[in-house]
């Protein structure tokens, strides 16, 4: 899915009215439709109070509607206009009149030395202060009334993105921001629901289609790309009938030292488990007896040396290597590696140690082929690129970093993002379940076993991603969040894989109906 920015918000809406010949208000009118329906849809005419607080510009205009369609179906609604700035949106406006053709209770303005409205915790606070068009820290005032929103402790439904919350910078303090119980987001999911500093803001999404014109949105390529089944579906390179080992690639996992084999064991076995023909094990002279126990399908090269990596010298020739897990710092592992570097040309994947030897050794990074993939935590990234002012900033940093080095990059944690350049991959698999020793070693097991098999080294980084988080929420579900180690994620890569071709459940009744509601409109 696309994630468009704010600039392509406004050029969609402006495209949609000038094609489709509505106008701004009946663009809003769809807007606020699609709200209430969901609203409808969940209550069913239920007599819970309902808070409307808009704001004055679009964002409060699509409040307005809701508030004036919630009445007119006999709603217990009461409205209220923020007033926060002198202007007002001409649809606000328009809207303003409309709602006091309908109901003698007209909006209650609300200013900084008003008392807020009483509001209970089993009452609903639709939320519709301020939308994408935010553009600067909010009030004081109405940094209290958000706080006393959250001290309700009733259910926020925000319309399109919390209010407070900007869709390009981090919220100054935590207080300044609406906290959503459910946002319905118009178009597209914004990209603040996927960071670490921000996605907290709204505990649930949903996107509403509010019919933008198809064309620009089908055309219009986006800086984001959230990921999910769709997008990594085509991507699946099909097995032929007649195919044999010879067909899928050698990968070559090389890292370890005394106390950390089983790193390589890990990502050695999620290499083959995702398809790789072939998959040896690079390791020092202790981790041969651990890794031929563990794992009898891997083959198994060994160091001189019995501990460390000290020369990186073998005569197969990978498809891919895969270097640094559990592999140390030693001196003697980061010259190893550099003579490496300096005559290797087989596509790589860098993980934990073997980013630790870039950020020591920063020189490397000019002999690294291109396309190679370095998947660090954040600590990782931290010691690679500098530390970084917010979740924004770091992006904007990797991007760079990216395209001086020409590498991709994997922020990993939840949500994972994968950078190219100037593009992001939001990951939209995985779970907290996750974060447990080990699981990022199976990730560049399963990214190199993919490059093994021909993915290019970019699709392979996203479905990997895709594949094992997707692993990681089917093993959750045996082994709950504590129990799940990084060997269950590897168990569960088939039935990720089957699931690609998984036809979705049939919708249930619930959304029958919702989707038969939208189209009346
Ligand atoms: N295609 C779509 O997605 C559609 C989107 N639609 C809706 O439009 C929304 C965007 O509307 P928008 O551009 O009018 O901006 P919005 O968010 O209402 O805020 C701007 C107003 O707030 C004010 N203001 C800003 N910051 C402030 C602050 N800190 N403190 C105080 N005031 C502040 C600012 O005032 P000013 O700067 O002018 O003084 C201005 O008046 C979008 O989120 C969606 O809900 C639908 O209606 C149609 C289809
Ligand atoms: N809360 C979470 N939600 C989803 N995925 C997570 C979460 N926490 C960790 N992960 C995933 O688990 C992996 C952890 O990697 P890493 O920290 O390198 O582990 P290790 O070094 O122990 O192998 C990453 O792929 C990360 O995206
Ligand atoms: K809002």
């Amino acid at each position: 899915m696309k994630l468009f920015s704010k600039e392509q918000i406004y050029m969609a809406d402006k495209l949609t009215i000038e094609r489709q010949n509505i106008s701004s208000t009946d663009l809003m009118e769809r807007a606020g439709s699609q709200v209430f329906n969901w609203i409808h849809m969940r209550l069913q005419g239920a007599q819970v109070p309902i808070h409307v607080f808009c704001g004055i510009g679009n964002n409060g205009g699509d409040g307005l509607v809701i508030a004036r369609q919630l009445i007119l179906d006999g709603y217990n609604v009461k409205t209220y206009v923020v007033n926060c700035s002198d202007k007002r949106s001409k649809d606000f406006l328009i809207n303003y009149d409309r709602i006091k053709n309908v109901t003698k209770k007209w909006p209650t303005l609300l200013s900084c030395d008003d008392d807020f409205p009483v509001i209970n915790a089993e009452d609903v606070i639709v939320d519709a202060i301020f939308g994408i068009g935010l553009n600067r820290p909010v009030d004081p005032w109405i940094k209290n009334l958000f706080k006393y929103f959250r001290n309700t402790k009733a259910f926020v439904l925000s319309v399109d993105i919390p209010s407070g919350l900007s869709t390009e910078n981090i919220p100054v303090d935590e207080d300044s921001v609406v906290w959503a119980t459910y946002t319905l987001s118009f178009v597209t999911p914004k990209l603040v629901f996927f960071l670490p500093e921000t996605a907290k803001y709204t505990v649930h999404w949903e996107v509403l289609n509010i019919g933008l014109d198809e064309d620009f949105l089908m055309n219009t390529t986006t800086e984001v790309d959230l990921i999910g089944k769709n997008e990594v579906l085509p991507l699946y390179i099909p097995r032929e009938q007649f195919s044999h080992k010879g067909q899928f690639g050698h990968s070559l996992i090389i890292g370890g030292c005394y106390g950390k084999i089983g790193a390589v064991t890990l990502a050695s076995k999620a290499s083959l488990s995702a398809g790789a023909g072939l998959v040896s094990a690079y390791v020092p002279k202790c981790g041969y007896i651990p890794i031929q126990t563990a794992f009898p399908e891997a083959m198994v090269i060994t160091d001189t040396d019995d501990e460390i990596i000290t020369k990186i010298d073998f005569k197969i020739t990978p498809s891919v290597v895969s270097f640094g897990v559990g592999v140390g710092t030693d001196t003697k592992t980061i010259n190893a590696f550099e003579d490496f570097l300096k005559q290797n040309k087989t596509p790589l994947v860098i993980d934990a140690d073997g980013i630790n030897i870039l950020a020591k050794k920063k020189s490397l990074l000019q002999l690294l082929p291109l396309n190679t993939v370095l998947t660090p935590h954040p600590k990782e990234l931290e010691r690679l690129i500098g530390d970084w002012k917010d979740d924004f900033d770091k992006l904007k940093k990797v991007k760079a970093f990216s395209k001086k080095h020409k590498l991709i990059i994997v922020i990993k944690g939840a949500h994972t993002i994968t950078v190219f350049q100037d593009k992001l991959y939001v990951n939209t698999t995985g779970n907290p379940g996750m974060a447990t020793a080990g699981s990022g070693d199976v990730l560049t097991g399963i990214i190199t076993g993919l490059i093994s098999q021909g993915y290019s080294p970019l699709n392979a980084t996203i479905f990997a991603v895709y594949l094992h988080g997707k692993s990681g929420d089917f093993a959750v579900e045996k082994y709950g969040y504590q129990s799940l180690n990084a060997s269950h994620i590897i168990n569960y890569l088939g039935d990720a894989f089957i699931d690609l071709f998984r036809l979705p459940e049939p919708p249930q009744e619930e959304e029958i109906e919702e989707a038969e509601a939208t189209k009346k409109d």
